[in-house]
């Protein structure tokens, strides 16, 4: 059986190398909507897949990049300078900042939040189906499983700043998927 919920966030980036000029070239911004699906073959006591309050740590996760900087790693010294000086809420992220590496880079995490999510209700083997990341009302881009072949990174190459950290209500969570 398939759930299904639904986050959102503010988010700005340039997205290089991309055939749009519009998108390669200047610092833009969108209101993103993340839908993540997640799959059980079983329910719990509460005849769930997982009870969404149990996605916290996810919301929390998707709203580090609200109001934010999504900073691509492979950026020039002097684009990242510009950024942290002007910006307080900067991610320093592995992949560039399209549709499809939100997809990516969200999956890496939200897999990994679900794999230290205590599930104690009865629930039966919860797993991470799919990430669809809506960057506009006409445009999404969704990553399944197979498709982290495509990405080589891990959780030490994601950076969110100062700002960002502060705002969360306890850092355990982030220091979890760490260790
Ligand atoms: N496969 C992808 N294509 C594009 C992405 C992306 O992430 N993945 N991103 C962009 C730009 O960021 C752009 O701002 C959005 O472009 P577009 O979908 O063309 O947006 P419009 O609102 O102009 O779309 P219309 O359908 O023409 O209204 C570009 N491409």
């Amino acid at each position: 059986m398939l759930i299904r919920k639904l986050f959102k966030f503010e988010g700005a980036h340039i997205v290089r190398n991309c055939s749009s000029h519009r998108c390669r070239e200047n610092i833009h911004g969108h209101s993103y909507i993340v839908e993540v699906f997640i799959t059980s073959d079983k329910l719990d006591r509460g005849y769930m897949v997982m009870d969404f309050v149990l996605l916290d740590k996810v919301k929390e996760l998707v709203d580090s990049f609200d109001h934010t900087y999504s900073l691509w790693r492979e950026e020039s010294e002097e684009l990242k300078s510009f950024v942290y000086k002007y910006n307080r809420r900067v991610a320093e992220i592995p992949v560039s900042p399209s549709a499809e590496g939100y997809a990516l880079l969200l999956f890496y995490l939200i897999d990994k939040i679900l794999q230290n999510t205590a599930h104690e209700n009865g629930e039966g083997n919860v797993q991470l189906s799919s990430v669809r990341v809506h960057e506009t009302a006409t445009g999404y881009a969704e990553a399944f499983r197979e498709d982290m072949k495509l990405v080589d990174f891990d959780i030490h190459d994601i950076r969110f700043s100062e700002a960002i950290r502060e705002e969360w209500k306890n850092d355990a969570w982030w220091k979890q998927l760490v260790k």
